[in-house]
């Protein structure tokens, strides 16, 4: 089997993107973000508060003739950014883009944390991360990639996020027409469960490359790129009028600044992300200050190469054993 749908920015600077799911029958249509930093698939549902609900689909077990409740069973997650939800879990029929798995564990909230609240947008998550990680008690419950595997006519799925553009995610096939030239692939470090990797290095705009082993997660749920404080200064010493500013907790700069590519390397290939993707955003809708798309990973404990990255790549999520990660040009 295979499976291919749409990856949409949620907002004008690709926040996040959420993709089109079906769960249960008859099917009942959501919005998720699939996230491979994380491992649970949860959604807003009937069991969440009514105050807790600010426009998101929400998933209702009850109208569903093949939900079943998993007795017994919750869940409690906490993310990087310091959100969090929490609650029950059903077992149902879950479809992305084609592809079914009857029976996937879909984890329903009962309370979520005011950040899911505000993002109307976003109905819930699909987690691709290895199932490891999942938070469902007392028995942990596989990802919608575990469980289609078997099935899946290759063990992979690739993330080819755009910007300010929509996007595709797809299963079980690499689709050659998506990327331009060669992938290439490094080794994955499934433990602790995060699709864990290192770039071979990095340069900023036309200078020499520094090869250097810099570990990190590939994270498709993670907006902006997150590396080490020392290459993140040495960026943003190319930057006219740039700050790290404790007000707004990174780097800022005036948005008319001239910003430097970044590019960094798998193994012998390299990547390059343009300076419209760092040029991140507004620091409000009528502020000359914008706040950068690469900041420093000092606070968080981990280097995170999220959307701002992933989406100067066509990249391959292969499950083979021993796992392995694809980057290609597109
Ligand atoms: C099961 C928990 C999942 C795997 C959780 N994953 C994450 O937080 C990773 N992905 C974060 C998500 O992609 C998030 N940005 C999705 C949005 C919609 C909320 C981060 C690390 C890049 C995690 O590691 N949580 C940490 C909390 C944490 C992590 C990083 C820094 C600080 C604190 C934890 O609780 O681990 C047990």
């Amino acid at each position: 089997d295979t499976g291919s749908a749409a990856a949409i920015p949620i907002n004008e600077v690709d926040i996040a993107y959420v993709t089109p799911v079906t769960v249960g029958t008859p099917p009942q249509t959501l919005m998720l973000d699939l996230d491979t930093g994380s491992s649970d698939l949860w959604v807003f549902s009937s069991l969440t508060p009514s105050s807790q609900i600010r426009g998101q689909e929400i998933y209702t077990p009850t109208k569903s003739s093949t939900s079943q409740l998993l007795n017994g069973h919750t869940w409690s997650i906490r993310y990087g950014d310091g959100s969090s939800s929490r609650g029950t879990v059903f077992t149902d029929n879950f479809t992305i883009g084609g592809l079914e798995v009857k029976s996937q564990a879909v984890q329903t909230a009962q309370e979520v944390s005011s950040s899911f609240t505000q993002e109307q947008s976003l109905d819930g998550l699909v987690g691709l991360g290895f199932s490891t990680l999942n938070t469902v008690r007392p028995s942990s419950q596989l990802t919608f990639f575990d469980n289609a595997r078997p099935n899946l006519d290759e063990e992979v799925f690739t993330a080819d996020l755009k910007y300010h553009a929509t996007g595709t995610y797809d299963f079980g096939f690499i689709d050659s027409k998506k990327h331009n030239g060669t992938i290439t692939y490094t080794p994955v470090q499934p433990s602790p469960g995060y699709w864990t990797h290192s770039l071979s290095g990095y340069s900023v705009g036309s200078g020499a490359f520094q090869s250097s082993q810099i570990s990190g997660i590939s994270d498709t749920g993670t907006t902006l790129l997150y590396l080490p404080t020392a290459i993140v200064t040495a960026y943003y010493r190319q930057v006219q009028g740039a700050q790290n500013s404790q007000y707004y907790g990174g780097y800022v700069f005036p948005c008319a600044s001239t910003l430097p590519t970044f590019t960094f390397g798998i193994e012998g290939a390299r990547f390059t992300i343009p300076a419209s993707y760092i040029n991140y955003t507004r620091i409000s809708p009528t502020s000359t200050t914008c706040y950068g798309g690469l900041q420093s990973s000092s606070g968080l404990g981990i280097n995170i190469f999220g959307d701002v990255a992933l989406k100067a790549a066509f990249v391959v999520f292969s499950g083979t054993n021993p796992p392995r990660i694809g980057f290609a040009p597109k």
